[in-house]
C-alpha cells in the first residue's frame, strides 16, 4: 500500500471536536499580544517561544502540561484578544481543511482585566465568525461551534454550565470541564451536570488522561456524559492485550496476548456498547505521561476493538501539531489508510453536538464524496 502523504492528509475534510481555543494560538500572536498588555515571556522570538510551549508541555505531567497556560490565558483578556485568537483559530483550522471543528475555552478565565462572561462569549464568536467567513471567501467551509469549559478545580460550573444554555443558540453547542483531573473528581460538579441533563443540553467531561477508571465511570453513571474527554485509560478496564507501557489492567496485565482475544471489563464494554465517542488527543496523550508513544497509544487497539475512537488535537500550541499532523502520525504507526481516515472522520461528525441533520449533511455532502475519491 502506497503511504498517504501529508499533504493529501490536508487537502481531505476532517472533523475535530476536542481543540482548546487557549492552547491554539500562533507564538507570534502570543508575542504580539503579550506587547501589547505588557506580560512577560519565557521567549520573544515567535520560532523559539513555540519550541519553548512544545518542550515545557513535554512533562510527563498534566499539572506541568498546565502551567504552560499561563502565557496564553494572559493574553486573552481583553475582547480584541479573544477576537484575533478566535479568528485565527477558524483561519488555521480551515487552512488545515477542517470542516468541523468544536472549539473550547473556559470563560472564568478570561475575566481578569474586567471582562463579563457574556463580553469574552461574545468577542469570541465574533471573532469565529469572522474568521470563518474569510475561510469561506478563500474557498474554505468550516463550521466551528463552541463548547463553554468550566475548570474542575474551582467552583463556577453551574454559573458557566447556564452560561452555556444561555448561547447555546449563539454559538455555543456545549459544556465540559476540564483542569487537573486528580483530587478533582467529575462529581464535585453533579449540579452543573444535573442542570445540563435537564435542560437537554449536550456535555463532555475531560475524565480518563491523568486519572484512570474511577474518573470515567463518574464522568459516565454519575454525571452522564455524552463524550469522554480523553476516556484514554479505558484501556485499564481491558485486559488480555499486550498492555502499553504506561497502563495498569486489573490483572496488572501480561506480556503477550493470551488465546481469545481482549477482554473487555463491565465499564469498557458499557463505552463501547453504548457507542461513547472517546476525543482521543495522542501527542497531548504522549506529552501528559498518558501514553507511553504514538506507536504505543491505545488508540490502535481501541480503533481494532471498535470503539466510537475520534482523534484530536487538544493544544495545537503546546504539542506543535494539527489535525493532519495527528493523522500522519497515525498512519505511519499504524499503518492506516483512507478507509480508516474515514472512519474516524465519520465518527467524530456522528458524536458532534450540532443537531443531527446538520451533523449528517456534511457527513453526506462533504466528507463521504471526498473520500469516496480518495478511496479509488
Ligand atoms: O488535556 C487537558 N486536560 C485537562 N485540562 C486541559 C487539557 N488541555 C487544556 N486544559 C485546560 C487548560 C486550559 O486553560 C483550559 C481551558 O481551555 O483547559
Ligand atoms: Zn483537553
Amino acid at each position: 500500500m502506497v503511504a498517504i502523504s501529508y499533504p493529501d492528509i490536508v487537502k481531505a475534510p476532517k472533523a475535530l471536536l476536542h481543540d482548546h481555543l487557549d492552547g491554539g494560538l500562533r507564538p507570534a500572536t502570543v508575542v504580539e499580544l503579550a506587547d501589547a498588555v505588557g506580560h512577560e515571556l519565557p521567549e520573544r522570538d515567535p520560532q523559539r517561544l513555540g519550541q519553548w510551549f512544545v518542550a515545557a508541555a513535554d512533562s510527563g505531567s498534566l499539572e506541568r502540561y498546565l502551567e504552560t497556560f499561563a502565557h496564553t490565558v494572559a493574553v486573552m483578556q481583553t475582547e480584541a484578544g479573544l477576537h484575533r485568537v478566535a479568528r485565527e483559530c477558524a483561519l488555521d483550522l480551515a487552512a488545515d481543511g477542517v470542516v468541523y471543528a468544536e472549539v473550547r475555552y473556559a470563560p472564568e478565565q478570561h475575566l481578569e482585566r474586567g471582562l463579563s462572561l457574556e463580553q469574552v462569549v461574545e468577542a469570541v464568536r465574533a471573532g469565529f465568525e469572522d474568521g470563518a467567513a474569510e475561510a469561506a471567501a478563500q474557498g474554505r467551509q468550516i463550521r466551528i461551534g463552541t463548547l463553554l469549559t468550566a475548570m474542575r478545580h474551582a467552583a463556577r460550573s453551574q454559573e458557566i454550565a447556564e452560561l452555556a444554555v444561555r448561547y447555546r443558540d449563539s454559538g455555543v453547542v456545549g459544556f465540559d470541564i476540564a483542569g487537573a483531573e486528580a483530587g478533582f473528581p467529575p462529581t464535585r460538579h453533579l449540579d452543573a451536570f444535573e442542570y445540563l441533563q435537564r435542560e437537554n443540553a449536550h456535555f463532555t467531561i475531560h475524565a480518563g488522561e491523568a486519572f484512570g477508571l474511577p474518573s470515567i465511570w463518574q464522568a459516565i453513571q454519575w454525571c452522564g456524559a455524552d463524550r469522554l474527554g480523553h476516556g484514554v485509560r479505558i484501556v485499564d478496564d481491558i485486559t488480555g492485550h499486550v498492555p502499553s507501557a504506561g497502563s495498569t489492567t486489573p490483572t496488572g496485565g501480561s506480556a503477550s496476548a493470551p488465546p481469545g482475544g481482549p477482554v473487555l471489563g463491565r465499564l469498557a464494554a458499557y463505552v463501547r456498547d453504548k457507542r461513547i465517542p472517546l476525543e482521543l488527543c495522542p501527542s497531548s496523550n504522549v506529552q501528559t505521561g498518558a501514553a507511553p508513544s504514538i506507536a504505543e497509544h491505545p488508540i490502535g487497539l481501541l480503533h481494532d476493538l471498535r470503539f466510537r475512537v475520534t482523534v484530536n488535537t487538544d493544544n495545537r500550541l503546546m504539542s506543535g501539531t494539527s489535525m493532519s499532523r495527528e493523522l500522519t502520525l497515525l498512519t505511519e504507526a499504524f499503518g492506516w489508510g483512507w478507509s480508516e481516515l474515514q472512519w474516524l472522520t465519520i465518527n467524530a461528525m456522528k458524536s458532534a453536538f450540532i443537531p443531527y441533520d446538520e451533523r449528517l449533511a456534511i457527513i453526506n455532502e462533504t466528507i463521504k464524496p471526498a473520500y469516496a475519491k480518495l478511496i479509488a
